[in-house]
């Protein structure tokens, strides 16, 4: 068993946050989990989790996305994967971590899961347990259906219960406005919506990726992307939080070229062709007074990445997970 010496050592990690621009669901399988075709992006909103080395394990929740109704024990996502991978590497000791929140908690946007990613990343250097990146993958699938692609990030296509990833070639980069919301939704309370408008349709088809969209990422043509999105999950989000519907409204008014519920929801993300229109669409949405909060994001984005090795080397500086 390989022993931790406690002292002030720490790493800090970044994992970012996703969209689903294609999120196609399928039945509901005998395990609880739907099968799934994603198309994911990952997005230039951050996680960054530092782990210090310590005896036991610990977390503290900071940054402008914490909220009280984040776990402090061990159910936090990020504590689960430090000590997921503790057991697994047969590591003594803990960690101490420390979580900087910038994505909406249950957002739909996979916070936690960046968490729980950045966590695995910054404590497997931390303890020089040196897993390789398809190890790393196992235990991330294991976590949630979304922590594997907050390692991994860029784009990429999901199957499976979405944490079967394979990458995606595009070019171009991609402006969003997100719109935000101070409640969350519970990522099985959406599922569970859209079996339930489902029932009596008969069985759902077997989920797929449209060829119109990995077309559109290979232009790089936000305007043809903007016409290719589509989410399954969107019509049970808007049944459960109807403002919803009015944030689209209002986003599509002002000329986005496309309104998407992100994963399952709350958040909206606006697809703009440029960087001033994602100025003025955020000052719209702010004004409008239908949304609590937005963000200017670009995507692609880079998938878990160490910032600040605990053997001095300067941050910016990290080896990239992908
Ligand atoms: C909505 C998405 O964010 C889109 O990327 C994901 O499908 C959800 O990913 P996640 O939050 O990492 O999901 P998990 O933590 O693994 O599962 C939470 C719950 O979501 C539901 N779930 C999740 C994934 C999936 N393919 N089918 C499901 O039905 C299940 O009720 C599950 O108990
Ligand atoms: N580190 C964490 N950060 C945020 N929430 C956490 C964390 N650990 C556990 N949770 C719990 O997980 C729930 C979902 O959090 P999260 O922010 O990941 O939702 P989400 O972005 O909608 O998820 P997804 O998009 O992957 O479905 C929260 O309501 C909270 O109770």
């Amino acid at each position: 068993m390989a022993a931790i010496s406690a002292g002030k050592s720490s790493v800090t990690a970044r994992a970012p946050g996703k969209i689903n621009l294609h999120f196609g669901v399928g039945p509901l399988g005998d395990d609880g989990y739907h099968d799934v075709a994603s198309v994911y992006q990952a997005v230039t909103l951050y996680e960054d989790v530092t782990a210090a080395a310590s005896s036991e394990f610990s977390v503290t929740v900071t940054g402008p996305a914490a909220t009280p109704d984040i776990p402090l024990d061990s159910s936090n996502l990020a504590v689960r994967a430090a000590r997921l991978l503790a057991e697994h590497a047969d590591v003594a000791g803990g960690a101490e971590l420390t979580v900087h929140k910038n994505v909406p908690v249950a957002g739909g946007m996979g916070g936690g899961s960046a968490d729980a990613a950045a966590a695995l990343l910054a404590c497997d250097r931390l303890w020089h347990t040196n897993l390789g990146k398809a190890e790393l993958a196992e235990l991330a699938a294991t976590l949630g259906a979304d922590v594997p692609f907050a390692l991994l990030g860029g784009t990429a296509v999901g199957t499976g219960h979405g944490d079967k990833l394979t990458p995606a070639l595009g070019r171009g980069r991609y402006h969003w406005v997100l719109a935000t919301s101070e409640t969350g939704l519970s990522t099985p309370r959406v599922y569970g919506e859209l079996d339930r408008q489902r029932s009596g349709s008969g069985p759902a088809a077997d989920p797929s990726i449209p060829d119109v969209i990995m077309h559109a990422l290979r232009l790089g043509e936000s305007g043809l992307l903007a016409a290719s999105v589509h989410n399954d999950l969107q019509q049970a989000a808007t049944a459960l939080e109807p403002r919803l519907e009015e944030v689209l409204h209002v986003g599509e008014k002002a000329g986005a070229l496309a309104g998407l519920v992100s994963g399952s929801g709350p958040t909206i993300a606006f697809l703009v062709p440029h960087a001033e229109q994602a100025l003025d669409l955020a000052l719209i949405l702010a004004a409008s007074g239908a949304v609590d909060g937005v963000h200017r994001v670009t995507s692609p984005a880079a998938g878990a990445r160490i910032l600040r090795p605990h053997d001095g080397h300067p941050a910016g500086t990290g080896s990239s997970y992908a």
